[in-house]
């Protein structure tokens, strides 16, 4: 994948991490269902969890997030018809410790997981230790129209970024997002402000969503070989 780099973190970390995310949800809960490969462990303990008995129903960020909790067995519902959810739980690509700041969109679903995750009464992310970083360096997606793809790269290079687009690994061509996007992966470096950064990029004509979610995290679970180390920010 051009310019956006997938974790190979552990599946141990990641399952510790995804189940005990799941541990928070309670009886008649609205669950927001993130996308990658720690969140599908967080989704199939969910549905564990409703063969047991538990009445919750998940509202997915992805095609992928669906087909998953399809195949685990939980209801699904829209943000169309609950307006809101009482849990996200998601993964991110990096986060920064002290401030619980995240890129995400290694998996081009960014648009959405924001508009789902930003709706949570409590947003839980889910990680394993390479995910962490002191401040944020990881280049940043930016879903963008196709129409707008020169306008947008300008841009970026005036923000101060170099923006690759992302190409397809098993077809020709570009990768084209669940919403009929293109994605720009966008290295800037170390961010220094990355509020500031997020506010710039999304005034940007064009722009669908970017990949940085900023002052969303209510905490980060991150799974070890060991156990879980729960870091909160915000109001948790
Ligand atoms: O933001 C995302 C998808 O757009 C994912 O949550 C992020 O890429 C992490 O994926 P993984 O858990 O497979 O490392």
């Amino acid at each position: 994948m051009a310019g956006m780099k997938r974790s190979g973190g552990s599946e141990t970390a990641k399952r510790r991490a995804g189940e005990r995310a799941v541990d928070a949800v309670d009886d008649g809960d609205v669950v927001g269902l993130g996308t990658g490969s720690t969140a599908a462990h967080a989704i199939r303990a969910l549905g564990r969890r409703v063969d047991a008995g538990l009445d919750v129903s998940g509202v997915a960020t992805s095609l992928q997030s669906r087909e998953l909790a399809r195949e685990a067995g939980i209801p699904l519902t829209s943000l169309d018809a609950v307006g809101s959810v009482d849990v996200a739980i998601d993964g991110t690509d990096q986060f920064d410790r002290e401030t619980g700041a995240l890129i995400k969109g290694g998996g081009a679903a960014h648009a959405r997981e924001k508009v789902v995750d930003a709706s949570a009464d409590r947003f839980l992310v889910v990680a394993d230790p390479s995910k962490a970083a002191r401040g944020l360096d990881a280049s940043v997606p930016v879903e963008l129209l196709p129409a707008a793809r020169r306008p947008v790269e300008s841009a970026v290079r005036d923000l101060g970024g170099e923006p690759t687009l992302r190409a397809a690994e098993r077809k020709d061509g570009p990768v084209v997002t669940d919403n009929g996007n293109l994605v720009l992966d966008c290295a800037f470096g170390a961010l220094s402000n990355p509020g500031a950064l997020a506010t710039d990029l999304a005034r940007v004509p064009g722009v669908v969503a970017h990949g940085l979610f900023v002052d969303l995290a209510d905490a980060v679970l991150v799974g070890t070989e060991d156990g879980v180390e729960t870091r909160s920010y915000g109001s948790e």
